[in-house]
């Protein structure tokens, strides 16, 4: 597997990417046309917010499984191209948040005590103004957040301990998170005409970019500061230049800019202005966590594992990943299974019921792409993971509904079937096909039911599975055949309606089935739909 580093990574994510036994090509600033030409050559691409991977670079990379973001914004990279291709894009969300949130009250209180023109008034022209660089006190003024993520809520526990009122707008978060970090949840207008300083930490999205416009800019309190460490773009900066110059704002701190580097950008060169080259994540903490936390995720998907932290891929939060991590795993067998045995409905209903303990889990989606990815992989083994699971399905015309049953069964005093069952129906006389199955006492995933019959597997491997009449020899005939063929029976299981009846039987054999193997084994009397898959 090769993974490209386009941008500068921390050592400690390189050496992780080498003990991932990865074959590994750091080349930071490559030029567009080599980036191109050479992305097809690998499985992996890890970048900082330095590198564009847009859609001509997506479709360049022909066999690129995963893209790494050593950091939290993902604006350079184009998620809807990687997601339509089935490449998981993963970030490291956590690793740079107190770095962040640090740097936005050290450019807050540089901004409001005019360190950079004082230092440069004394250092590098050796006069001594005291009386010039006359700044505003924090504590007892209004900071208004835009964005009350992870980096906003901590630069609101920093402010409150500055003694500052706190105010954030984000529409997406409830008035009781808001409150239990001491912030006042206002709307959009409320914040800009009440706040002393507005801080941005919202993503650049569609929705955001040039969120702070002209017009909005009219609204703000006169005399007020706008710190931006979150992405230039958020902000129009023609516009804010006007109001800095206008003085209507008395100074900005900006980290980011819509273009990086800025070039002649206007507000650099204004004397109430603040720059620093976005440097909100360069602690050595921040860049060895967030290469730490990507290696780990590039090597997690290239293993044809979940990812934790996946922009692309329903999220599971931190604290319930161990819970729900073996129960992805469960969903993807079970769907893998399910296609091996019965074939994929070529346009019609899956559905997927949820009992017991997953009757009620939040992690549903997550299981349910995990589920749809495991369904369709023996199909498109290359095209489709996590990301693009559901996507795929619905191009397919396959309807996917999720059933939710009671935890205790479906009726009372009914024993629970399995926590997760895969069935659709096949064929035009609508005959249901099932599989089912759960985590066993040691949380590892188990198969236990085919078409209802129940069965127990639980060790990853090769299987046989057939439906019979239940009568004698047929057994000895099938082993006899694989003993021919020395093809080792690991274990056998065998479930039926009542004696005499119908049959199934489920074999564990150590190697998969060559097909003319297969094709013998269909040809025995009395012995029907004999198919191999995997558990
Ligand atoms: N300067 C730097 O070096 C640096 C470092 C880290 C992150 N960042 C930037 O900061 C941003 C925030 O990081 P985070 O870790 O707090 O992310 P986060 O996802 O934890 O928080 C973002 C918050 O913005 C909110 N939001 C989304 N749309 C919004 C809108 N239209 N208006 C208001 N709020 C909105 C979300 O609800 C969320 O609560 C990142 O997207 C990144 O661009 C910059
Ligand atoms: O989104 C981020 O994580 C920050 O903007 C940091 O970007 P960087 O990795 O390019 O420093």
């Amino acid at each position: 597997m090769r993974v490209l580093v386009a941008d500068p990574l921390d050592e400690a994510g390189l050496e992780r990417l080498r003990q991932g036994g990865v074959e590994l090509d750091v080349r930071t600033g490559l030029p567009r046309a080599t980036l191109l030409s050479r992305i097809g050559e690998y499985e992996a691409v890890i970048v900082r917010s330095e590198t564009r991977i847009d859609a001509e670079v997506v479709e360049a990379g022909r066999r690129l499984a995963v893209i790494g973001r050593a950091g939290v914004g993902v604006d350079n990279i184009d998620v809807e191209a990687a997601t339509r291709r089935g490449i998981v894009v993963v970030n490291a969300p956590e690793a740079n948040t107190i770095s962040a949130a640090e740097h936005t009250l050290a450019m807050m209180l540089a901004v409001a005590r005019r360190i950079p023109w004082a230092h440069h008034a004394l250092a590098q022209e050796r006069r001594w103004e005291r009386r010039r660089f006359v700044g505003v006190q924090l504590a007892g003024k209004t900071l208004g957040l835009v964005g009350l993520g992870r980096i906003g809520s901590e630069v609101a526990r920093r402010a409150r301990a500055f003694g500052m009122h706190v105010l954030a707008y984000d529409p997406y978060v409830v008035p009781e998170r808001a409150a239990e970090t001491g912030v006042e949840l206002v709307e959009l207008e409320d914040l800009l005409g009440r706040s002393d300083f507005i801080s941005i930490h919202c993503p650049l999205t569609a929705r955001t970019r040039h969120l702070i416009d002209a017009e909005r800019l009219r609204r703000v309190r006169p005399g007020a500061y706008l710190v931006n460490c979150a992405r230039g773009g958020i902000v129009d900066e023609a516009a804010l230049a006007e109001a800095l110059r206008e003085g209507r704002l008395a100074g900005a701190a900006l980290d980011v800019f819509a273009e990086e580097p800025p070039g002649d950008n206007p507000l650099l060169g204004l004397p109430n202005v603040v720059v620093t080259p976005h440097l909100g994540a360069s602690t050595q903490e921040a860049q060895s966590a967030a290469a730490l936390a990507v290696a780990e995720e590039v090597l997690r998907v290239l293993a044809g594992d979940v990812p934790r932290h996946a922009v692309n891929v329903p999220a599971i939060s931190p604290d319930r990943w161990a819970w729900a991590r073996p129960y992805l795993d469960l969903g993807r067998r079970l769907g893998r299974v399910f296609t091996e045995l019965f074939g994929l409905p070529p346009a019609g209903r899956i559905e997927i019921v949820y009992r017991r303990e997953l009757a009620h889990a939040p992690e549903s989606e997550a299981l349910t792409a995990a589920t749809l990815w495991g369904i369709l992989s023996p199909i498109t083994p290359e095209g489709v993971s996590m990301a693009n699971a559901r996507l795929l399905a619905c191009q397919r015309g396959i309807e996917v509904v999720e059933s939710h049953s009671r935890p205790s069964g479906d009726r009372p005093g009914q024993e629970a079937g399995p926590a997760m069952l895969v069935q659709a129906q096949l064929g035009g006389q609508g005959q249901t096909v099932s599989v089912g199955g759960d985590l066993g006492p040691e949380r590892r995933p188990r198969l236990l039911t085919i078409d209802g019959y129940r069965v127990h597997i639980e060790e990853p491997g090769h299987l046989l599975v057939s439906e019979h009449m239940d009568r004698p020899g047929i057994i000895g005939t099938v082993g006899t055949l694989l003993g021919r063929h020395r093809i080792n029976i690991a274990y056998m299981q065998l479930g039926r309606d009542r004696p005499g009846g119908q049959a199934v039987m489920v074999l564990g054999v150590d190697g998969p089935v060559p097909e003319d193997v297969l094709r013998q084994l269909r040809q025995i009397p009395d012995l029907w739909n004999m198919r191999a898959a995997e558990w």
